[in-house]
């Protein structure tokens, strides 16, 4: 059964008519390697935590994102626009939906009521920004207007394009901050739209451009997220970019390593802004999450977790904790889009090669059955530019694994789908729930004050191929874990114990 909201009733939690308040007591173990007898153990202890949870609830929030055709000139509600929306295709009237999005198109268990499994809409645990509310803006190199990129991109059905094009011809993005060294030599056509300047320059026009925009819209809240071209990795150079001082210095000096996302990601950090990596390169450098960790300013990334490596993440995690031992996995997929374009590069898909081979660390790392320390499946990541299948991207899995008694278990997966039509929910999740990760404090006992979540936001780990953590803290990478942890973090917020599926009411 479906309901559509629900509120906690409980002494633990508080509703005002600024917050939600709730004390949440937090299960955990503590693990404790000694000495005993002569001999090393292992002993785990059973701990409870208090945490106080605050969550304001007045989220305001406009996002300036740069995804070709959801990259509209100023002062434009995108989704407002979307609402209520239909067009025809060859099959059926299609209505404008929130499919793939996690806020807006998933649900949460909420309990069971005579017998029935109650769900709610995940949205419904904690007020999030309405999406028909954010106000879109952005920067591109190219000043294609929005219509034309629209034709251009060719994703969406026609009918629905001559329905927006009045909407989107106005729409031209702000110029960009263009390094020809840092993305493929055949994306120099379309930058046509780009900042002058030394570096610092450029951050201070993105600032003003920043501001501005408040200003125009005013709004209290502006999320930036970078959905533009994949670039090469920087190199992290001691004195150069390794610190806070170093990059800034570097800044100062001009020098030439440091990458257009880098300068949006500082001038955000600047602004107090969040600043969320779509890409895979590594636009966070030591010195950038540095001055983030200084400067308590939200960054998430890396890299939208949208296809192949999101079945991956669930595949591993399955074949893994079923006890069975993947020791081979080649992925491979090609696409025509502009994004495949670049990636044809070989510095750009390096950065792409990386974000995409990780994703299984963890979870043969969990399982010392299988794999003896350091061993590793075998693991290939191809990726090719074939202009004629436009953004239909294919993706063709071999996972091989090994099963009981030396069998071989090869499972074959084909996997056909718009890249940009996976990507623009989770584009959407990730500003909104970044939004709403800056509208949450909390402090565990023994802590004097309410203070945010750590600036480097694994709270967005769901949504990424390789996600951003605080230095010296667990990647997490199976997809069920990552939702769970984001889930029953936001369970927590309103007193709801975590969701352990136990059901013992019915044992
Ligand atoms: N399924 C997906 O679509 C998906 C999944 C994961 C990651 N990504 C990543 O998202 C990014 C965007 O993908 P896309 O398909 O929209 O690419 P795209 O090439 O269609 O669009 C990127 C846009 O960014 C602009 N651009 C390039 N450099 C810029 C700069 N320095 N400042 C401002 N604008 C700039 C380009 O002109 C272009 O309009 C890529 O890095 C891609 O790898 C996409
Ligand atoms: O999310 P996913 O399907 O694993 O990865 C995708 C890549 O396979 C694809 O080549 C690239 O163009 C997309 O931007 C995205 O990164």
């Amino acid at each position: 059964m479906f309901i559509e909201s629900f509120k906690v009733e409980s002494p633990y939690v508080k509703y005002t008519d600024n917050a939600i308040q709730s004390v949440y007591n937090y299960e955990t173990t503590e693990l404790v390697h000694e000495n005993r007898d002569g001999t090393y153990q292992w002993v785990v202890k059973p701990k409870t935590v208090k945490y106080e949870f605050r969550t304001d609830i007045h989220g305001n929030a406009c996002w300036m994102g740069r995804k070709q055709w959801l990259n509209p000139d100023w002062w434009i509600w995108v989704m407002d626009i979307l609402r209520g929306v239909s067009w025809a295709t060859k099959d059926k009237v299609q209505q404008a939906n929130y499919f793939g999005s996690l806020t807006q198109a998933s649900t949460i268990r909420v309990g069971s009521y005579n017998g029935e499994e109650i769900y709610a809409p995940f949205k419904s645990l904690l007020p999030m920004v309405n999406p028909e509310d954010i106000v879109f803006g952005g920067w591109d190199i190219s000043d294609m207007n929005l219509a034309d990129a629209m034709a251009r991109a060719k994703v969406f059905d026609i009918d629905l394009q001559k329905q927006l094009r009045p909407y989107m011809e106005s729409m031209v993005p702000l110029p960009g901050i263009y390094d020809p060294d840092f993305i493929a030599a055949n994306q120099g056509e379309r930058a046509n739209n780009v900042i002058k300047g030394t570096k610092k320059e450029q951050v201070q026009q993105i600032i003003k451009d920043i501001r501005e925009f408040k200003e125009k819209n005013k709004v209290d809240k502006v999320v930036v997220l970078w959905t533009a071209n994949t670039e090469r990795y920087s190199n992290v150079v001691v004195g150069l970019n390794d610190t806070m001082e170093n990059l800034l210095a570097s800044f100062e000096k001009n020098e030439s390593e440091i990458s257009p996302s880098t300068l949006y990601a500082i001038a955000c950090v600047f602004e107090d802004v969040p600043f969320i990596n779509g890409s895979p390169q590594n636009t966070f450098v030591p010195g950038l999450i540095d001055l983030a960790i200084q400067r308590n300013c939200l960054i998430g990334g890396d890299d939208f977790k949208s296809g192949q490596t999101k079945m991956k993440s669930v595949l591993v995690d399955f074949l893994v904790g079923a006890g069975i031992k993947p020791t081979s996995i080649v992925s491979y997929n090609h696409l025509g889009n502009n994004d495949g374009m670049n990636l044809s590069a070989p510095q750009t898909f390096r950065s792409k090669e990386i974000s995409k081979s990780n994703v299984v660390d963890d979870m043969v790392s969990s399982n010392g059955i299988l794999y003896q320390p350091g061993e590793h499946p075998d693991h290939v990541v191809v990726i090719k530019y074939v202009p004629y299948v436009g953004d239909s991207k294919r993706a063709m899995d071999e996972y091989t694994s090994e099963i009981f008694m030396g069998g071989k278990n090869t499972i074959v997966l084909h996997n056909t789908c718009e890249d940009s039509l996976l990507a623009a929910p989770i584009i959407l999740d990730l500003v909104l729930l970044a939004e709403l990760s800056t509208r949450i404090q909390l402090k565990a006992e023994g802590e004097g004050k309410f203070h945010s979540f750590h600036p480097v936001a694994t709270i967005l780990s769901y949504l990424t191929k390789a996600p951003l953590v605080p230095p010296g803290t667990p990647v997490v990478n199976a997809l069920s874990k990552q939702r769970a942890m984001l889930e029953n973090i936001l369970r927590a917020c309103i007193g709801l114990s975590p969701e352990n599926n136990m059901i013992l009411e019915y044992k």
